[in-house]
């Protein structure tokens, strides 16, 4: 493990930040923690920095806290306060001129939007991707030249009738539209095929090394990031595992390639996980009907057979 555990405070450097200076960190979370309702916290004392110019990849098991994170950072959730969550030295939160600006860049897994108490409801209507692209106000016309033409997008597409892959191609060339200085990525690349992906990492590449952007990019598929990413983030049950350059991540030199040593470390896991005791009695525990599932058979269930 590196970067945490060691300290009294841990903190996940994942951006070759100098360990002062924070104002100057693309990302800055400082002892974090965060419960959905109901739950035990996901996220306790959790720290961590990005720096600019960073392309940090997000990594970590199914349910380990990923998307929470990249929403927090996207400022879609209150924690703590204006301290504990920091983007470009403003409160992610607080702060609403950061994603107006464009400053601040999210691209989760679904294109919704928020629909008061309906919550998420996925982007529905009969819209051309034309209609959707130029109805950014305040583009630049030869970065959005750019996008689509990298992108490959059709402006004649009509939304409710393509594919999850022109979809997505639609809004990820909204999402950037306005040159952003951290972009937020929560597996966007899947519905990508392999030239547009490929294409898609260099422009991002490019937005890094030329403005000095700094890119979260949580993700499962790892083909061409090794010499892509340059930060690794590992986090497991919501605890900073690992936040480090990759070029100093011991495991890839010896090992073919990410792939296979996120392998080895998911499945390191798994095996600590089977090693604890289920119970400390020798005798089977009998289930109390106050915390049994509710599909455990009980006599008012009966009414529903
Ligand atoms: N809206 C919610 N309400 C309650 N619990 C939630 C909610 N969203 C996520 N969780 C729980 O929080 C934990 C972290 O979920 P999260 O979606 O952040 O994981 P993830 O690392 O992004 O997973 P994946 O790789 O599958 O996308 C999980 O245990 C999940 O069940």
């Amino acid at each position: 493990m590196v970067g945490v555990g060691d300290v009294a405070k841990p903190r996940g450097e994942a951006g070759g930040g100098d360990g002062d200076g924070g104002e100057r960190d693309s990302v800055r979370v400082c002892g974090m923690q965060f419960a959905y309702e109901g739950q035990p916290p996901l996220f306790l004392d959790f720290n961590l920095s990005v720096s600019p110019g960073s392309r940090c990849l997000l990594l970590g098991a199914n349910g380990s806290g990923k998307t929470t994170l990249l929403k927090i950072l996207a400022g879609k959730n209150m924690v703590g306060g204006q301290n504990v969550v920091r983007v470009l030295n403003r409160s992610a939160f607080h702060n609403t001129q950061l994603v107006c600006s464009g400053d601040l860049a999210y691209l989760g897994g679904s294109w919704s939007k928020t629909v008061g108490s309906a919550g998420e409801i996925p982007l529905q209507g009969d819209f051309s991707a034309e209609h959707m692209i130029f109805g950014v106000e305040g583009a630049d016309p030869v970065r959005r030249e750019k996008l689509i033409e990298l992108l490959d997008i059709d402006l004649q597409w009509r939304m409710h009738k393509v594919s999850d892959g022109q979809r997505r191609r639609v809004q990820i060339c909204m999402g950037l539209l306005h040159p952003f200085q951290v972009l937020l990525l929560d597996e966007v690349t899947v519905d990508l095929d392999v030239v547009t992906r490929m294409d898609f990492l260099d422009f991002l590449r490019e937005e890094c090394d030329q403005r000095g952007a700094a890119i979260v990019y949580a993700t499962h598929i790892f083909d061409g990031l090794e010499t892509w990413a340059t930060h690794l983030v590992y986090i497991q049950d919501g605890e900073l595992r690992r936040a480090e350059r990759l070029t100093e991540v011991d495991d890839l030199k010896s090992s073919a390639n990410l792939h296979s040593v996120v392998e080895a470390w998911l499945r390191s896991e798994t095996k600590r996980e089977k090693k604890k005791p289920v119970t400390t009695s020798s005798q089977p525990q009998r289930t109390s009907l106050s915390g049994a599932s509710p599909f455990t058979s009980s006599r008012h269930m009966a009414y529903y057979r």
